[in-house]
């Protein structure tokens, strides 16, 4: 990705008071890593958590750089996918931390998409009862979305993040420059969850990324540098004012009721960022049948997931019924009833628990092709 002179780099801030931490946004974030990462820790272990494509990629050069500057890093490289975020693969990397030596005073950096930042942050969390951690995201849906906030966790069988905790990173190095490998599929993926941050939260932004989706698409540096940046102020914003979910933090799950509910039951074929894109058309469509979201707003939605080349419809071979069962382990129930974030326009939301097993089936049931 060839990137003007004039850029420059955004810092972030989210403010949790002791636990405040930035995110730095801009292409060459990793060059300068050992910087900022000895300026917060000085020279500790250090132990890279990395996916296979990510270390291949990016981690041996990274684990080289950094030892070269002084700091002790060994690697940890565990299988890519969704399917390596699960408690054997938290079990396998505590046991090879143990082996590699890993204190208390020891520090994480987790490089990669968000199953290595979520496995990774959910290790740090637990390993001898918490040690600090670093994001280092490499996909859009990392760097907009799972590096920042907290959110750690594995799956089970049942569902989507059932075991995980609220652990906050020190630091975020989202280095811009590293996407222009990600394949399309997963650069589309990370677009549904910032289509998210317009839709809930900034309706100018949303339009910005009606105006832009052919720069989003087309990974322009100015367009991807700002979606970022604007997306993690977002983040920040709901994180700081709510961060274990008590109340509003629950917007940034708009599109996940059904979207997690399609990914666990296509057996992660479905990726997160198509299954959310296909649960906010859901969600929007529940909306409109409820009288709350007007139809050209409900169209607004539909056509930018199309346009930033999202999929909006339940493939035939999901089961509705399976998704019924798989919504039922969705953790913003209260009282046995799942509690729905929904849309009253673009950049507005209403969370309600009063939407029935019949209006998710219909929301889908339109859409299966
Ligand atoms: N914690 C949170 O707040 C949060 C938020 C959103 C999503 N998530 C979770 O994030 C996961 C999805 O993350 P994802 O979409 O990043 O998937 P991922 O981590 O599986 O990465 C997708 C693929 O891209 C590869 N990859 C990573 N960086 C690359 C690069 N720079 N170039 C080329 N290939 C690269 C990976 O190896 C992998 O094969 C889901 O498990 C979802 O539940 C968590
Ligand atoms: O940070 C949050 O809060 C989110 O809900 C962000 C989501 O995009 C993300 O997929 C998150 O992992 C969902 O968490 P869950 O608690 O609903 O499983
Ligand atoms: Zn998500």
């Amino acid at each position: 990705m060839k990137l003007p002179d004039s850029f420059v780099w955004h810092t972030v801030n989210v403010d949790l008071g002791d636990r405040s931490y930035d995110i730095l946004i801009g292409p060459g974030v990793l060059s300068e890593a050992g910087k900022h990462i000895e300026s917060i820790f000085g020279k500790r272990d250090f132990f890279l958590i990395s996916d296979s494509n990510c270390y291949d990629l990016l981690g041996h050069d990274l684990e080289a750089m950094l030892n070269g500057e002084g700091l002790s890093v060994k690697s940890i490289v565990f299988p890519a996918g969704e399917q390596s975020k699960n408690l054997k693969q938290v079990e396998d990397i505590t046991r090879r931390l143990v082996e590699l030596g890993a204190d208390r005073q020891s520090v994480i950096l987790a490089l990669g998409g968000g199953v290595t930042g979520d496995v990774a942050g959910f290790v740090a969390s637990i390993y001898m009862r918490g040690i600090p951690f670093i994001q280092i995201p490499t996909t859009l849906l990392a760097q907009v979305d799972s590096s920042v906030g907290g959110k750690t966790g594995v799956d089970l069988p049942e569902g989507k993040n059932l075991v995980g905790t609220f652990y906050q990173p020190r630091l975020v190095l989202s280095d811009i420059g590293v996407l222009a490998t990600l394949p399309q599929k997963e650069l589309n993926n990370g677009l549904a969850e910032v289509i998210k941050y317009g839709a809930i939260w900034d309706a100018d932004f949303f339009a910005f990324l009606e105006k832009n989706h052919e720069g989003c698409k087309n990974l322009e540096p100015e367009v991807i540098a700002y979606i970022v940046k604007r997306s993690c102020e977002i983040k920040a914003q709901v994180v700081a004012l709510d961060e274990k979910e008590g109340d509003l933090r629950r917007i940034l799950n708009f599109g996940h009721t059904i979207g997690h509910a399609i990914e666990a039951s296509s057996n992660f074929s479905i990726t997160h960022g198509e299954a959310v894109a296909i649960g906010m058309v859901a969600a929007g469509r529940i909306s409109m049948e409820k009288g709350l979201l007007a139809q050209d707003d409900f169209n607004r939605l539909t056509n930018l997931i199309k346009d930033l080349g999202l999929p909006h419809t339940v493939p035939a071979s999901t089961s509705p019924e399976d998704i019924l069962v798989k919504i039922r382990h969705d953790k913003k129930a209260k009282g046995g009833r799942v509690h729905f974030v929904l849309l009253e326009g673009i950049g507005k939301t209403v969370i309600t628990p009063e939407v029935t097993d019949e209006d998710v089936l219909k929301s889908i049931s339109g859409s299966i092709h």
